[in-house]
């Protein structure tokens, strides 16, 4: 059995969803935290993803999903199997406007308050400065300037840290939603022919939201030109149009590349452009 940590709170409905994508049901009652997954040999369980950490590094769970923060501030040793790149944060100090002398912290003593224990006290140590660490349980960016001069806390959008007059001093790491094992059990062949199998799944619902399939009619003569601007995973695939009028040309696309791309194929001579999403795509 491949114990699965399914993350509670913000990160939990896009893992749902890639697990959908996937063909992975995950049925779950509202306060119900043993949800039942479709996945022979899975037994799952939503938990925090900070927990989930703490369990894998632990032992009690194989496989989760989680922050990359919450590893390095737990000082997890675990296997990151892949990135979803979902929930991106920065992790940041960040200090009132008014405290700065220029774009730096002043040189005296200072109060830096956190949810993050050991990667703020490890930015302490790094940048040699004579500070009090406080560690917060949320809400972080109310503290300064009365409760204290500077904070580290993540930020995706900036929003909170604009609302609160705060200015960025330095990015301390970056981190998203990232899947992870516990080392031990990828000793296991059993296990991690397990674990590959759920892997390869996970990264091929990632991999076709990367791409779109691009399917263009091109006429004889302009068929080289129009198979050279085209990107594609391996090589296009090119077949007849009906009495010898052309060919249509087929290929798996970045969806990041269209927007420039659909031009050029209409300079190059293409027609007919449809663009298709993808389900999944296991190279
Ligand atoms: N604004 C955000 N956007 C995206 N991801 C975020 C954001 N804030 C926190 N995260 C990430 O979410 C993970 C923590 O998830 P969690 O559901 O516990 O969020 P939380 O908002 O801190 O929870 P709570 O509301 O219980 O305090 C961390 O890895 C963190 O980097
Ligand atoms: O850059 P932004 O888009 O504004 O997002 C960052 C904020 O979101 C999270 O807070 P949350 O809402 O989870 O509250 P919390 O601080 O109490 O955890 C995080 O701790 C930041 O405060």
């Amino acid at each position: 059995m491949i114990r699965l940590g399914l993350p509670k709170g913000r990160m939990y409905d896009a893992v749902k969803t890639i697990l959908a994508e996937a063909g992975i049901d995950v049925k779950v009652g509202s306060r119900d935290y043993r949800p039942a997954i479709s996945l022979e040999g899975f037994e799952t369980k939503i938990l925090k993803p900070q927990n989930i950490v703490e369990m894998l590094h632990a032992g009690s769970r194989d496989l989760g999903f989680a922050g990359a923060d919450w590893v390095r501030e737990l000082d997890a040793d675990l296997v990151e199997l892949l990135d979803t790149e979902l929930d991106p944060v920065r992790v940041v100090a960040a200090a009132p406007v008014d405290l700065l002398e220029g774009d730096l912290l002043p040189n005296r003593h200072l109060v830096v308050a956190s949810e993050y224990t050991t990667i703020t006290k490890s930015w302490i140590a790094s940048k040699g400065l004579d500070a009090t660490f406080v560690r917060t349980y949320g809400a972080t960016e109310v503290f300064p300037p009365e409760d204290a001069d500077c904070i580290v806390d993540n930020t995706a959008t900036g929003s909170t840290l604009r609302a609160n007059n705060l200015q960025i001093v330095d990015t301390l790491m970056l981190s998203s939603t990232r899947l992870y094992a516990n080392p031990r059990c990828m000793d296991d062949p059993e296990k991690r022919a397990r674990i590959e199998d759920f892997v390869l799944v996970v990264k091929s619902v990632l991999e076709a939201r990367q791409r779109v399939m691009l399917e263009v009619n091109v006429g004889s003569s302009d068929l080289e030109r129009l198979v050279e601007i085209l990107p594609c995973m391996r090589e296009p695939t090119i077949s007849s149009l009906h009495g010898s009028s052309g060919y249509a040309v087929k290929s798996a696309v970045p969806r990041k590349a269209l927007a420039t791309l659909i031009p050029q194929i209409k300079a190059a001579g293409g027609s007919d452009i449809v663009v298709t999403n993808l389900a999944q795509i296991v190279p």
